[in-house]
């Protein structure tokens, strides 16, 4: 990420939310599974169906007026788990909870209230539209499904004020025209806008501007922070940036291979990054500050989900590994300050303290204390900020 996103973290512009256990996660992920089953491959009788572990066992937790980044490489299932949030696709296993309560049929009153108040912001706004609608039609099917009650002038006003929310002002210049008329940009500021007719309490955002123009994406990022300050709704922020979670979300998980595999407050992750995958991403992201010589020596691809390694599946990739890495998964370790890492690194034990001091040494870094096991789901954080201009891709 570029450009004014440089803003000092740790400098809040957004209250921070009850820190530690005080504050109920608006929506939770809790120890979700999907697999998918793959589809071609001839099976020798009674072999069991081969499937892609796309999310295992993964429990995440969104705040009210919170954004949390969620970070890996391409294929680590970052997309599938929003998608599992939103309840688009049936889990495998586990439970997704929007304010405490789980949806378990995708049919009836609990779902259509959950797809109306967790709404999906995708990477292509073109691929999300309707090309030869109008964006006025687009927006009055979105208001009257959402909001029934309003119709005729009523409606008019509706989509006016969406079209205000999101600076696309004036309405007029915009509602007449089809998707292929309007920018990258302003297109993402309409899908926000359909979104925002649903009022929803939580935004999951799948790359919102990955696709966008640099020069435009700061301006999209802070539209979305700001609406979910104003409406105190939670946000997923789902991205291959680890360098703008840093300056967009309060916390931040690091997925891998369908795992999730360090949490905590944005800086702490960023800036002390505790697991050795989420060191080699900071590593690989481009900075011009650093001589190019990383300091974290990656060491292959990640695995194949069909058949994914066992123990740590990190582990043939990681310069650190130990024996038990390639044998028994690592529970989660509670660092300092609300920081977890799924790594044997932290265990309490010598041969894990000589690695552990590798590591730091590698990474320039004082080892971290690990306190113990965790649960991922209960941990939040101080807020970092962003700066306030919002632009609004005039054409
Ligand atoms: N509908 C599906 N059927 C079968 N496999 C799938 C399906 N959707 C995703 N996958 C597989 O699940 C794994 C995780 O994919 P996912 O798209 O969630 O990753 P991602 O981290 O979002 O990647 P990207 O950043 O490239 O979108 C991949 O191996 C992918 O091929």
């Amino acid at each position: 990420m570029s450009g004014d996103l440089t803003k000092e973290p740790g400098t809040a512009a957004t209250p921070a939310a009850p820190a530690g256990g005080g504050a109920r996660p608006v929506l939770e992920a809790v120890d979700v599974t999907k697999h998918f089953p793959v589809r071609g491959v001839r099976l020798r009788r009674g072999a069991a169906p081969r499937v892609v572990h796309a999310v295992e066992n993964v429990s995440l937790s969104l705040y009210a007026g919170r954004i949390t980044a969620l970070v890996g490489e391409s294929g680590s299932g970052k997309s599938t788990l929003a998608r599992l949030l939103a309840q688009l696709y049936p889990l495998t296993s586990g439970e997704v909870r929007l304010h405490g309560q789980a949806v378990h049929s995708q049919r009836g009153r609990a779902f259509r209230d959950h797809v109306r108040k967790v709404q999906l912001i995708l990477q292509d706004p073109f691929a999300s539209f309707n090309p030869v609608a109008t964006i006025a039609s687009t927006l009055k099917r979105a208001v009257a499904i959402h909001q029934p009650g309003k119709r005729g002038k009523d409606q008019a006003a509706v989509i006016d004020d969406l079209l205000q929310q999101i600076n696309l002002v004036p309405a007029r210049q915009f509602t007449e025209k089809y998707p292929h008329e309007l920018s990258g940009g302003q297109l993402q500021r309409i899908s926000i806008a359909r979104a925002l007719a649903a009022s929803p309490e939580v935004f999951l955002a799948d790359e919102p501007v990955s696709s966008l123009d640099v020069s435009i994406r700061l301006g999209i990022l802070n539209l979305l922070r700001r609406l979910t300050e104003e409406r105190n709704a939670a946000m997923l922020y789902v991205t291959h940036d680890i360098a703008s979670a840093r300056y967009f979300a309060a916390d931040t998980a690091v997925m891998y291979a369908g795992e999730v595999v360090e949490t905590g407050p944005s800086e702490a992750v960023t800036q002390q990054a505790a697991h050795p995958y989420t060191q080699l991403l900071i590593d690989s992201a481009p900075d011009p500050a650093r001589d190019g010589s990383g300091r974290v020596r990656d060491i292959g691809q990640p695995p194949s989900l069909i058949d994914p390694p066992a123990g740590c599946r990190f582990h043939p990739r990681c310069p650190f590994a130990m024996e038990r890495c390639g044998s028994q998964a690592p529970p989660s370790f509670d660092l300092t300050g609300g920081h977890t890492a799924r790594c044997w690194l932290y265990a309490d034990d010598a041969e894990a303290r000589e690695r552990r001091a590798d590591n730091a040494r590698a990474v320039g870094t004082g080892p971290a204390d690990p306190a113990g096991p965790t649960d991922l789901s209960t941990e939040t954080s101080p807020d970092t900020a962003v700066t306030t201009s919002e632009g609004a891709d005039a054409p």
